[in-house]
C-alpha cells in the first residue's frame, strides 16, 4: 500500500512495456509523445522504472502547485550518491537542498546578472565564423558546432578561460574528458539501476579517471582566480567594464557577505553551471536553426528583421537591439516550447494532493515540461512550429502552460544568460549565412532526436553558405 494513492483515486499507470521499449530504443520523448488523452485528463500518470514508481505531471496547474511550493517542502529528489551525475555535480546548486542550496543561490543570482556580456558572446560567435571557414566542410553538424560555441562562451564568461574549441577540429583534451563524463552522467540505465555504477567495469574506470582530471583542471582555475582577485585588491584596481566573470563575482560576494564558500563548493558550482548551461542552450539554438532551415520564409523574415535593426554589416548586437527583435524572439520562444529541458524532479516530503489524487509521502515526482508544452487544452496544433503564436497580444490563459526554464524558487538561474546567448548566435548567423536542409536530410519531416536524457538532435546536418 506504500506506493498506492491510499487517500484518493488511483493515478493512471503507463504500461511497463512501452516505457522500457522507448528507453532502450529511442529518445525518451517517445514515452511522452505517446501520452494518450487519458493522461492529459488526469494531469498525472505513474510509471515504474526499475525499483521505483515515478509520478509524472503533465498538467500546467499541477506543475504550478509543485514548482511554486517552498523548496523545503518539495526538495530536489535525492538521487543515489552512486550515480555519475552526483559524483560529478557534487553538492552544487543543482542538486543541493535547504541552507546549502540557499547559499549557492544567493551567490549565483547576482553573479549571473554581472556576467551578461553581449561583447564576449559575440566575439566567440565571430571566432566560430573563422572556424567554419577553415575547418568545416558542408554539410555542417550544427549541434556539434553549437556545443563548441556554448563551451567557449561559458569558459570565457564563467571563468575567463578559453577552451580553444574553435581553434581546430581536434577537441581540446579537457573537453573530450567532459564528453566522456557526460556519457555516464546521461545514461538512463545507470539511473535506473544505480548498483551498476559500483561495478569495476572499464566504462566506470574511465569515467572516474575523467572526473579526477576535470577536477584538477577546475581547482587550478579557482586558484588562479583567487590570485587574480588578491592582486587586484592589493593594487586597489577596479575593472574597466561593468561585466565580471562569474567565478570572480562569486569569490567577491562570498568574501563580502561572509558566506565563506569553500573551494569544493566553488568546484561543484562551476561544474553545475557548465553542465546545466551547455547542452541545453546548444539544443535550443539547434532547433531554431533547424526550423529556420525547414521554413525558408521564416528565415527570410527573421533576417530582414535583424537587418532592419542593426544594418546589413556583420556586427555584435547590443542588449537593447536584441530586445527589439520581436520575430527572432518568437522563434526562440517557440523552439523552447517544442524542445524544453524535458523533466524536473522533486520529492514529496508529505502526502500531497493534486486534484483528485493524493500522492504518498516520499513519492518521486517529475514535471514533464515537454508534455505541459503540448497540452491541447492550451496549445492549438501543439506539434506545429509556429512563432506567430507569440506575436499576438493575447494573454495566455494559463501562464504555467509554458515553463521551459521551470518556475518557482528552483527555476533556471541561467535563463537570461541563455536567452542572450541564443539571440546573439542566431542574429549573427542570420547576418553572415543562409542555410538549408540537405536534400536527403533525415529531418525533412520533423526533428529526429537521439537517445539521450536531454533532448538532442540526431546528426543534424545543415548546408550553410555565406551571404554575398
Ligand atoms: C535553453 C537553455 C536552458 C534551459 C532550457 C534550462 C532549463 C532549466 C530548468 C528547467 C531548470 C530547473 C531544473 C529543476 O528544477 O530540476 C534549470 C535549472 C538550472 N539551470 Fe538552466 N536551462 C538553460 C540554460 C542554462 C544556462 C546557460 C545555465 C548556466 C550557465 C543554467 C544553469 C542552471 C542552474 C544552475 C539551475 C539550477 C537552479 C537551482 O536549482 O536553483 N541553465 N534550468
Amino acid at each position: 500500500r506504500k506506493h498506492n494513492n491510499f487517500l484518493g483515486k488511483e493515478v493512471p499507470k503507463i504500461p511497463f512495456l512501452p516505457v522500457a521499449w522507448s528507453i532502450l530504443t529511442g529518445p525518451h520523448v517517445e514515452v511522452l509523445e505517446t501520452i494518450p488523452d487519458e493522461y492529459y485528463q488526469s494531469g498525472i500518470y505513474k510509471a515504474r522504472l526499475g525499483p521505483n514508481d515515478y509520478y509524472t505531471i503533465v498538467s500546467a496547474d499541477f506543475a504550478r502547485k509543485l514548482l511554486t511550493e517552498s523548496e523545503d517542502v518539495v526538495p530536489k529528489y535525492k538521487f543515489s550518491s552512486e550515480l555519475p551525475v552526483l559524483k560529478f555535480y557534487g553538492t552544487g546548486i543543482v542538486f543541493s537542498n535547504g541552507e546549502q542550496w540557499r547559499t549557492h543561490r544567493k551567490l549565483s543570482n547576482p553573479a549571473f546578472n554581472r556576467a551578461l556580456s553581449p561583447k564576449v558572446m559575440g566575439d566567440v560567435v565571430l571566432e566560430s565564423f573563422k572556424y567554419l571557414r577553415k575547418e568545416i566542410h558542408q554539410p555542417v553538424d550544427i549541434y556539434e558546432l553549437l556545443q563548441r560555441i556554448t563551451t567557449e562562451v561559458l569558459g570565457q564568461v564563467a571563468f575567463g578561460y578559453s577552451f580553444g574549441t574553435l581553434k581546430s577540429k581536434e577537441l581540446p583534451d579537457i573537453v573530450r574528458k567532459y564528453k566522456i563524463i557526460m556519457t555516464n552522467v546521461e545514461s538512463y540505465i545507470l539511473y535506473i539501476f544505480p548498483f551498476l555504477n559500483k561495478l569495476p567495469t572499464r566504462k566506470n574506470k574511465i569515467f572516474n579517471s575523467a572526473v579526477k582530471d576535470f577536477d584538477k583542471f577546475v581547482f587550478e582555475i579557482i586558484d588562479l582566480k583567487r590570485i587574480e582577485l588578491a592582486k587586484r585588491k592589493k593594487l586597489n584596481e577596479k575593472k574597466k567594464c561593468n561585466n565580471e566573470e562569474l567565478l570572480i563575482s562569486m569569490l567577491e560576494a562570498s568574501e563580502q557577505e561572509n558566506l565563506n564558500i569553500g573551494t569544493k563548493d566553488l568546484r561543484d558550482n562551476i561544474i553545475n553551471f557548465f553542465s546545466a548551461g551547455n547542452d541545453t542552450t546548444s539544443m535550443s539554438v539547434s532547433s531554431s536553426i533547424y526550423y529556420l532551415a525547414k521554413y525558408p520564409h521564416m528565415q527570410k523574415r527573421a533576417r530582414e528583421e535583424v537587418i532592419s535593426i542593426i544594418g546589413n554589416e556583420l556586427k555584435i548586437p547590443t542588449a537593447d537591439q536584441l530586445k527589439e527583435m520581436k520575430y527572432l524572439n518568437a522563434v526562440i520562444k517557440e523552439s523552447l516550447r517544442r524542445y524544453p529541458a524535458p523533466m524536473t524532479y522533486r520529492q514529496l516530503l508529505k502526502p500531497t494532493q493534486f486534484g483528485e489524487y493524493v500522492l504518498p509521502e516520499n513519492s518521486i515526482i517529475r514535471v514533464s515540461n515537454f508534455a505541459v508544452h503540448h497540452d491541447p487544452k492550451y496549445w492549438d496544433n501543439a506539434y506545429t512550429f509556429d512563432p506567430e503564436r507569440w506575436l499576438t497580444n493575447e494573454k495566455r490563459s494559463n501562464q504555467y502552460s509554458y515553463i521551459p526554464f521551470s518556475v518557482g524558487p528552483r527555476n533556471c538561474v541561467g535563463q537570461n544568460f541563455s536567452i542572450m546567448e541564443q539571440r546573439i548566435i542566431i542574429a549573427m548567423f542570420l547576418l553572415k549565412y543562409e542555410w538549408s536542409l540537405p536534400e536527403n536530410s533525415i529531418h525533412k519531416d520533423e526533428l529526429v532526436l537521439s537517445n539521450a536524457f536531454l533532448f538532442r538532435p540526431k546528426n543534424l546536418e545543415i548546408n550553410i553558405k555565406e551571404r554575398v
